[in-house]
Formats: C-alpha cells, sequence, structure tokens
C-alpha cells in the first residue's frame, strides 16, 4: 500500500481515549528498542513521524496511527527494559493487556523480534500470550541488515525454534534501515486488516 495519508490520532493511556472510527487495527509489539517505531516508519515512508530513540523506553503510550482513514496502526510500549520502576512497568503492562485482550477492532499482532538473538524469555512470553487469545501474529526479525546473508537462514530456524512458531503465523526478515521485507509485512497487514489499494 502507499501510504500517503498518516497521521498520529491520539496518545491513549485508557481505553477512554482509544478512538471510536471503527477502523481495524493492527499492534506492533517487542522488547523496548527492539525497532517498533522504527518499522512503523518504513512502512509509511516517514522518517520520524513515530518518535525513535537509541535509549529504550521512547514509546510510552498506545500511539494510533491513523493510515489512509482505512486502519490504525498501533505503537505498543516495548516490554523487557530494566531501567522501567517497577509500577511503570505493572502500568504498562496493565494498558497493554486491557488493549490486546478486549479490543474489537484488533485484528492481529505483529511482535518483533531482533534477528541477531535468540527470542528472549519474554519474547517468548508474549507469542504465547497473544496465541493464547487466539491472535493472528505475523513475527518480524528486525536490523537483519546487521545479519550477513549466508545467516538467514539460521535466523528463521533460530526464531521459528525459540518461539516454537505456529504453523498459521508467519515470519517476515525486515530492516528499517534497508527497506527489505516491507512490502511482505504490507502483505499480511493487509490480507489481515482486510484492506485493500495498490502498493
Ligand atoms: N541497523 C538497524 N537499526 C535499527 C533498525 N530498526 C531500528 N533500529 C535502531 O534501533 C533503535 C531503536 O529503535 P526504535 O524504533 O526506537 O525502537 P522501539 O522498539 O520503538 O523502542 P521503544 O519505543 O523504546 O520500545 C534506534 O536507534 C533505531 O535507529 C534496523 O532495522 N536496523
Ligand atoms: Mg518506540
Amino acid at each position: 500500500m502507499k501510504v500517503n495519508q498518516v497521521s498520529l490520532t491520539i496518545s491513549a493511556v485508557a481505553e477512554s481515549q482509544y478512538p471510536a472510527t471503527g477502523y481495524p487495527e493492527v499492534a506492533f509489539v517487542g522488547r523496548s528498542n527492539v525497532g517498533k517505531s522504527s518499522l512503523l516508519n518504513r512502512l509509511i515512508d516517514r522518517k520520524s513521524l513515530a518518535r525513535t530513540s537509541s535509549v529504550p523506553g521512547k514509546t510510552q503510550t498506545l500511539n494510533f496511527y491513523n493510515v489512509e482513514e482505512e486502519l490504525y496502526f498501533v505503537d505498543v510500549p516495548g516490554y523487557g527494559y530494566a531501567k522501567v520502576s517497577k509500577s511503570d512497568r505493572a502500568k504498562f503492562a496493565a494498558m497493554i493487556e486491557a488493549y490486546l485482550t478486549s479490543r474489537k477492532q484488533l485484528r492481529g499482532v505483529v511482535q518483533l523480534v531482533d534477528a541477531r538473538h535468540e527470542p528472549s524469555a519474554d519474547d517468548v512470553s508474549m507469542y504465547q500470550y497473544l496465541k493464547y487469545f487466539h491472535l493472528p501474529v505475523l513475527v518480524v526479525a528486525t536490523k537483519i541488515d546487521k545479519t550477513s546473508r549466508a545467516k538467514q537462514n539460521a535466523v528463521i530456524k533460530m526464531v521459528k525454534k525459540g518461539l516454537d512458531l505456529n504453523q498459521t503465523d508467519h515470519l517476515v526478515l525486515f530492516s528499517a534501515t534497508t527497506g527489505e521485507g516491507k512490502d511482505a509485512v504490507w502483505q499480511w497487514l493487509e490480507a489481515t486488516a482486510e484492506i485493500g489499494g495498490e502498493k
């Protein structure tokens, strides 16, 4: 999909603030600093609409991006960041949980993992959690630009095994830096959110 119009509708911390338009939604989850906001920017061809940072913990709210008045991308705070205080972590967890488990418009979740490392215990928990609630998941192994081509098959194996990836879920190797994998992510998004449009 070629995105012409996209804007941040709201940075929400409570359900009452979620948009009421009823468009399908896709959420982006993953460890802090894994590259969620960067993936989002790459998908919509904007350099920095979603704020990114080399310091983990940048995204602290549920950020709803209206894409072409057709769907929302929801940028979710990262998990597994040790420097976030315990009480803040509990707050984030409750907010994310409420959203993932009760949002009717949520069609699927893009879960990011770092292509350079085995999925962490937090990654595994998150994947199991999403599967428990029967949410379709696209696993994106990102920062693939930091891995040599020769190792790509090994990355696929490592991620599939680490998460015990379900047959029905897909895996895409991705780089926000080079754009590799972008079309494959869009294909999944369009199919999952049931939206049309040319790329
Ligand atoms: N080389 C490379 N760097 C990346 C890629 N994606 C993200 N980064 C870098 O990783 C850092 C974190 O990226 P963000 O997109 O802010 O990560 P995030 O998951 O949104 O982080 P939080 O909002 O803190 O949870 C930034 O310095 C990005 O430039 C990628 O595909 N390749
Ligand atoms: Mg972010």
